[in-house]
């Protein structure tokens, strides 16, 4: 077992995710079995309680792999060493409201915490941003953090990934297992791409394998509105699987995808399909050596380019929303 512990930063550590994927890092699931870690919960002042007390049921666990806890509101504290920071504090939206409708509410969290990530963590600092609009908030925070390089800032698509997979195993009959190659395009929005062209159940085309009605009509509405269903159902935003999420895209990134599949993920483009480099877009990426590469060579039709078109330019209008906003 490695001797130093691995620090992990969880901003908005008194919140619905937070308590969902705290006590999942803590046992080992976020880097693996035989990984110590040490926690920070990074917290607004009057949340430092609520933190508080998830550390006392954190402790109480009593597990092997946490080697100490540290409750904070200061950015400095929170971010010093840190090797994996997951950016999730931020107002959740609310019934009516899209994930874009947060941009300047919670923009301007992003630019100071990349700043402290760009001063005060470890060399090998990755960014995992889950907190909405997700894309943009990680391009604020990675334009705050020049000295960090910019592939180490992401943003979480893999939610929606896993909700593709399981909406496709369910209209196929097949196990999640059964579906390969996988892939969400773009923004994490109601214009994200969940595409069937390229994901193969049973080494076949997934998209031949179901009717064209119901890929547009009832499969990528599905997917891309999933999160306002869940807000409409519960009265609250998706917490726990948003959790199981952020700790499948870092394990992955650590860890690396298995052979002959790929997974989503939401890196800075380096001008692949024809995303303009810096956008921090969802592709189909597989992790190799501890680092998200962009599976290259797929062919795409009129249809998924139109469709990865239209999530794009949002984060393009994004982009420009928030230099409007002098956040970038
Ligand atoms: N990318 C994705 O797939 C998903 C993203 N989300 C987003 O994750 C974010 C968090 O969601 P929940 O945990 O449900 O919200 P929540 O409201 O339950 O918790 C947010 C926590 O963040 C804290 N916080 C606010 N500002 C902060 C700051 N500047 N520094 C540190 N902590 C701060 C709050 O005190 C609160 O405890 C929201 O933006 C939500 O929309 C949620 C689900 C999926
Ligand atoms: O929809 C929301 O606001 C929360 C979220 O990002 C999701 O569940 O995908």
């Amino acid at each position: 077992m490695p001797e130093t512990p691995v620090k992990v930063t969880v901003t908005g550590a008194a919140g619905q995710i937070g308590y969902a994927l705290l006590f999942r890092i803590a046992s080992g699931q976020l880097l693996g079995a035989d990984v110590p870690v040490k926690l920070s919960l990074l917290e607004i002042p009057q949340a430092v309680k609520a933190a508080e007390g998830t550390a006392m049921e954190l402790d109480d666990c009593a597990f092997p792999l946490l080697r100490g806890i540290e409750i904070t509101d200061d950015l400095t504290t929170a971010f010093d060493g840190t090797n994996i920071a997951l950016l999730v504090g931020a107002l959740p939206r609310k019934a009516g409201m899209e994930r874009g409708d947060l941009l300047e509410a919670n923009g301007g969290i992003f630019g100071p915490q990349g700043k402290a990530i760009n001063d005060h963590a470890a060399d090998d600092v990755r960014v995992l941003v889950v907190g909405n609009p997700a894309n943009t908030n990680a391009l604020i925070a990675q334009s705050a953090a020049p000295d960090v390089p910019a592939e180490r800032f992401t943003a979480m698509t893999r939610l929606d990934h896993n909700r593709a997979l399981s909406q496709l195993a369910q209209k196929l009959q097949v196990s999640v297992t059964d579906i390969k190659k996988m892939t969400i395009w773009g923004n994490h929005s109601a214009t994200q791409y969940p595409d069937l062209f390229h994901a193969e159940v049973g080494g076949k085309i997934a998209a031949e394998l179901v009717d064209e009605t119901w890929l547009r009509e009832t499969f990528i509405p599905t997917v891309a509105k999933r999160g306002a269903a869940i807000i409409e159902a519960r009265g609250a935003s998706s917490a726990a699987s948003a959790a199981n999420a952020a700790i499948d895209h870092v394990y992955d990134w650590v860890n690396g995808t298995p052979e002959g599949d790929w997974t989503s993920a939401a890196i800075p483009s380096d001008g692949s399909y024809g995303v303009p480099e810096g956008l921090i877009s969802s592709f189909p990426v597989v992790s190799r050596g501890g680092k998200w590469e962009i599976v290259q060579g797929l062919e795409i039709d009129d249809f998924s380019r139109s469709r990865i078109d239209a999530s794009v330019a949002e984060l393009g209008e994004e982009r420009d929303a928030v230099r409007q906003l002098g956040l970038i």
